[in-house]
């Protein structure tokens, strides 16, 4: 098992009080598997991968265990992630567009980074090289500075600077959401491919754009106000969800063919909860259409069949 995540809270700090971003989330993916994660905006997405590598004030960590190879990732402590950042886990952030130095070519950039972690440009010139061609991207970009690549180009060379030393996990977080619909597939075959050459052994991919997931995701986990709903297989959560949540979030996806000035999106009524305090019970009791009594205590996650986990009062129980 690539990734074992058990019971995580990580909440941020502010003058309100603690903001349960992500609130007792387990999980594990499986080497080889790329993992979606979808929800509303404000679910804890971004929160839950940023935390894998980057966890800084006002983000806190409050309690749970991260597993990486066999191995626990100190994750709440941020000088000894040094070591794992980039060659264990690394992140493709949601501005991947700045996050180049503008004021450096792109060889530099690279060079810099790779001393940092004590390899050499030199030595690793085949590899750079070699990564750049999977991507599409002209060995002369190197001597380029990023302003001079378009925003899809910049793209590919965050995702080839971040997955230059092999890291066993990739969080790829909103990687699409400011591409051309083109674009979008290009960047999602690569990250396939990157898994496919076991460049990277396994990835959690953050969009809110599930039919994105369709195309890349083994699996699914669907996030709503800082606790997981519901996690399947790609095919199942998209064809046959069982959680309320998610069955309205798939049948809000447009589908192919329909104009949508004919037939307008649907959305779900009603907002997430404030994160600062949480409703006690089910958090989507508010906005759901079946909710009951019951709901007012938290619903357990429970595996309905192997490899299909709900939480929800009344997945089974009708
Ligand atoms: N710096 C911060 N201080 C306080 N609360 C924060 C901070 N950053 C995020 N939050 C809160 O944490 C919760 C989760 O946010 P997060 O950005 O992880 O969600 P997300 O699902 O990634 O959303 P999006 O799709 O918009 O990126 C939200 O309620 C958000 O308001």
């Amino acid at each position: 098992m690539a990734l074992k995540v058990d019971e995580l809270r990580i909440y941020y700090q502010t003058l309100r009080g603690e903001v349960k971003a992500v609130d007792g989330l387990s999980f594990q993916v499986k080497d080889g598997e790329i993992m979606g994660l979808a929800g509303e905006s404000g679910c804890g997405k971004s929160t839950l991968n940023n935390s894998l590598i980057l966890l800084k004030p006002p983000m806190k960590y409050n309690s749970g265990e991260v597993i990486l190879n066999n191995h626990k990732l100190p994750i709440y402590d941020y000088e000894a992630m040094r070591s794992y950042r980039f060659k264990e886990v690394s992140i493709i952030p949601q501005y991947a567009m700045n996050a180049l130095n503008p004021i450096k070519k792109l060889r530099q950039i690279i060079s810099d980074l790779l001393e940092h972690h004590g390899k050499s440009f030199t030595k690793m010139k085949d590899t750079i090289e070699e990564r750049l061609s999977l991507v599409e991207l002209d060995k002369k970009v190197l001597d380029l500075y990023p302003i001079e690549l378009s925003g899809g180009m910049n793209q590919r060379m965050v995702m080839v600077v971040s997955t230059l030393l092999n890291p066993s996990l990739l969080l790829a977080d909103e990687i699409t959401s400011a591409l051309d619909v083109s674009s979008q597939k290009a960047v999602s075959k690569m990250i396939v491919e990157f898994r496919d050459r076991e460049i990277v052994k396994s990835v959690i991919f953050v969009t809110h754009d599930i039919s994105i997931l369709y195309q890349v995701a083994d699996s699914i986990m669907i996030m709503y106000a800082g606790k997981q709903v519901e996690r399947a297989s790609t095919e199942t959560i998209v064809k046959k969800p069982l959680h309320p949540y998610t069955k309205l979030l798939i049948s809000s996806l447009p589908e192919v063919g329909i104009k949508h000035s004919e037939t307008p999106l649907k959305g779900i009524p009603g907002r997430p909860p404030e994160l600062l305090n949480p409703p006690i019970g089910c958090r989507f009791k508010d906005r759901c259409p079946v909710a009951s009594e019951r709901c007012d205590e938290e619903p357990p996650l429970v595996e309905v069949e192997p490899g299909h986990q709900v939480a929800c009062w009344k997945v089974g129980s009708e």
